[in-house]
């Protein structure tokens, strides 16, 4: 059984090259942590006092501004940052999924990236092996597997990682953003993969801005605001607070089936 414990952690980033020229016209910034001013070098408090527990089957939502903490949040989760103040204990293997480029190396063929990269996220060479077929079907990539990644466009890096990441089983799923960002025809297509992938880990934590997929994905979340954790619920709830409105509201029939929410009720 898979789970992550936090308790009273905070996470700061001292930044020892800050320019100390203050703003012309001083405006009260509604993104970003908060930065401290009691020692002599600039402090970024990027997460302060997290206590969480998660567990097997959870599908968690991280929500908030620009520079609000989520970020971190995963990689305080995913064992990457140590907190400054209390503790963490994760139990399981962590695919962290931050950046869908991240660890791919241009000068070797898309074969050796899929085992590479596969072996990153916590999988073993014979697994990766098992998995080849399946994410060159789905790349459509073909005969471009065996080139180097630098002989490939954007859009079929994209293709690669999105395959990659889609195909490993993981124990505990840490999806940034990043994964949103691919161009909306190759998402369709990549949207029932993501959803298997979800099903098939133990626990995920996705950060996202977009609704859509974090109504497809999750069903529980936290609001992060200013390095805090501003509110914890289910997901239509803490996304009703955050955005002032019910995201669930206009969305028609055949969709709320597919969620799995009845339109007044709970999800
Ligand atoms: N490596 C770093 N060094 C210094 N400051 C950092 C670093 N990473 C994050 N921060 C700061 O910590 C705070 C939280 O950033 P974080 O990236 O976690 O926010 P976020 O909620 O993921 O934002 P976004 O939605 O813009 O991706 C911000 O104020 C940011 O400036």
């Amino acid at each position: 059984m898979v789970s992550i414990d936090v308790w009273n952690a905070s996470v700061d980033f001292p930044i020892f090259d800050a320019k100390s020229r203050s703003l012309k016209k001083a405006v009260l910034g509604k993104v970003g942590g908060t930065i401290g001013t009691e020692s002599r070098i600039p402090v970024i408090e990027a997460l302060k006092d997290i206590t969480l527990s998660l567990k097997d089957g959870d599908r968690v939502a991280l929500v908030g501004h620009n520079g609000a903490g989520k970020s971190t949040l995963l990689r305080l989760l995913a064992g990457i940052y140590e907190p400054i103040t209390g503790g963490s204990k994760i139990v399981g293997k962590i695919a962290p999924v931050f950046d869908l480029g991240v660890g791919l190396d241009p000068e070797i063929s898309g074969i050796e990236n899929i085992m590479i990269r596969g072996l990153f996220l916590g999988m073993s060479r014979k697994q990766m092996e098992s998995k080849i077929d399946d994410i060159a079907e789905f790349s459509e990539l073909g005969d471009f597997l065996q080139m180097p990644l630098r002989a490939y466009s954007t859009g079929m890096r994209v293709r690669l990682a999105l395959g990659i990441v889609t195909s490993i089983d993981p124990e505990i799923l840490i999806l940034d953003e990043g994964i949103g960002a691919v161009d909306a025809a190759f998402m369709d297509k990549a949207r029932d993969r993501l959803t298997d992938l979800v099903k098939r880990s133990g626990l995920l934590v996705f950060a996202s801005h977009s609704d859509d997929l974090l109504m497809e994905l999750c069903d529980s979340a936290i609001w992060m605001d200013s390095g805090r954790m501003k509110m914890q619920g289910t997901l239509r709830e803490v996304l009703t607070a955050y955005k002032g409105r019910d995201p669930y509201e206009n969305l028609s029939p055949e969709m709320l089936e597919r969620l799995g929410v009845t339109a007044g009720g709970d999800s």
